[in-house]
């Protein structure tokens, strides 16, 4: 806290307000229905939160890195199912900051400026990890691309105005006939499939996106033709983080909900097992500070127009390790208390965050893809070999 400017001190007692009054006592509901959180869209319309990382000059709140990780934590905190929602949206806008022009953009963050969501397509059966092995087809016809195929595993697809969806324009090349789209919502052809029932974040909407024969105008080409791959892959470089936060927010409420339950049940901090289990609260601390100052400092590279790609991975891969080993800690160490409602949820909602935005597999390949070639010395780049 203490290292927050005044203006961004003021941002994240506005968020954690928020999330204290229309989040937190809303969640375990959703969570077990699995119902979409749509009051939460109305909730937050006025703030324009969906708008964070909307420039100014299109009227979003042109949040930095940093402050969106600050709201995203915040609102993993609360609850991570709505915290992807949000996630999700920001990443849909990340692949538009990425790629779009001026008319683009004004088009797609209008929407958000005026409190809807966007979705991000480019998970398809055969391509998940393997992002650049999809079928969905996008080809040239006059003035227009016609898209056939489908998406799945798309986050607030059922709910999304606007879509970044990713398709072959050239099949013939694989990745490299990768282009990106923006669709937008109602277009003849364009249908939601079946909705995912999850084991956690069971209020945010996951769903198949159908597409049959869509005619989307050639002026929805996000970048040139064949750019997609690259496209995809800066995108999730942005977005990743994102995913990061939530984890953390996750570990903290567990961490606080374990002090909670530990002063309670054992008050006397110098009689076991009392300070056992304390050892444990100090080395979910440490492992929630350790991933946060890395969140940090990616973002901060990111803000400074520094490259942050493998660093994106690494908070990615860390926060999500870390959420999981702690909310499963989080509930061992509470016993019984740990097995109901409000700690499982965190438990399972954890898990996901290994998963999405690229497993923590995929995060480690790229690392280690980085760790392999590191940079060259100047002096070799210099020679020109
Ligand atoms: C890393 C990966 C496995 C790709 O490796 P390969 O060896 O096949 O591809 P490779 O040869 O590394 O690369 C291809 C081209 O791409 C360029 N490039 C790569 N990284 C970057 C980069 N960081 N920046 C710019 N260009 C990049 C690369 O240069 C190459 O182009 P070139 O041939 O040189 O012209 C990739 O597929 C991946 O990452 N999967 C996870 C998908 C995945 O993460 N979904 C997430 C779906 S969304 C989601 O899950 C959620 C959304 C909403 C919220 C909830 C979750
Ligand atoms: C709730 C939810 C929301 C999602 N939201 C979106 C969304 O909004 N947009 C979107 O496009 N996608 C979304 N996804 C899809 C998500 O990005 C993919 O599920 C994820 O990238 C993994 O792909 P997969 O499920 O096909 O697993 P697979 O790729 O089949 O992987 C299966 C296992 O093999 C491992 N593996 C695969 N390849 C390698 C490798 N090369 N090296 C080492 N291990 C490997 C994986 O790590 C994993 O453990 C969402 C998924 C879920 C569950």
């Amino acid at each position: 806290m203490s290292i927050l400017t005044p203006e961004k001190r003021q941002i994240l007692e506005e968020t954690k307000a928020f999330v204290a009054r229309e989040i937190i006592p809303n969640a375990a509901r959703y969570d077990r229905t699995g119902e979409f959180h749509l009051f939460l869209l109305e909730a937050a319309r006025e703030s324009r939160i969906f708008a964070m990382a909307v420039p100014k000059a299109y009227g979003g709140l042109d949040y930095d890195a940093h402050t969106q990780a600050l709201v995203l934590e915040a609102w993993g905190y609360g609850c991570a199912g709505m915290g992807t929602t949000l996630a999700a949206s920001v990443l849909a806008m990340d692949s538009v900051l990425v790629a779009g022009n001026d008319e683009q953009k004004k088009r797609f963050f209008d929407p958000m400026v005026r409190g809807e969501i966007g979705s991000f397509g480019l998970t398809e059966p055969n391509a998940g990890s393997d992002a650049g092995n999809g079928r969905t087809t996008a080809l040239r016809d006059g003035d227009s691309y016609v898209l056939n195929g489908s998406k799945c595993w798309i986050t607030n697809g059922g709910y999304a105005s606007v879509f970044v969806i990713y398709a072959l324009t050239d099949p013939s090349k694989g990745m490299k006939g990768l282009s990106a789209f923006i669709v937008e919502k109602g277009l003849p052809g364009f249908t939601i499939g079946t909705v995912d029932h999850k084991l956690g974040i069971r209020s945010s909407n996951t769903v198949e996106l159908l597409f049959k024969d869509v005619r989307v105008p050639a002026a929805n080409l996000l970048g040139a033709e064949g750019e997609g791959m690259k496209v995809a892959m800066k995108t999730l470089d942005l977005a990743r983080p994102a995913i990061a936060a939530l984890a953390l927010g996750i570990a903290q409420r567990a961490l606080d909900a374990c002090v909670r339950h530990l002063q309670s049940r054992f008050p006397d901090p110098k009689v076991q097992p009392g300070q056992t289990l304390q050892f444990k609260l100090a080395d979910m601390r440490i492992e929630i500070e350790e991933a946060r100052e890395l969140l940090h400092h990616t973002m901060a590279l990111r803000d400074a127009g520094l490259p942050f790609s493998v660093e994106s991975a690494m908070t990615k891969t860390s926060c999500a390790d870390k959420a999981m080993r702690i909310t499963a800690q989080a509930v061992q160490l509470m016993g019984a208390h740990g097995y109901t409602s409000e700690i499982a949820k965190l438990m399972r909602d954890a898990k996901i965050m290994q998963i999405y935005e690229g497993t923590n597999q995929i995060q480690r390949l790229v690392i280690s893809r980085a760790v392999m070639t590191p940079p060259r010395p100047a002096a070799a780049q210099k020679g020109g070999n």
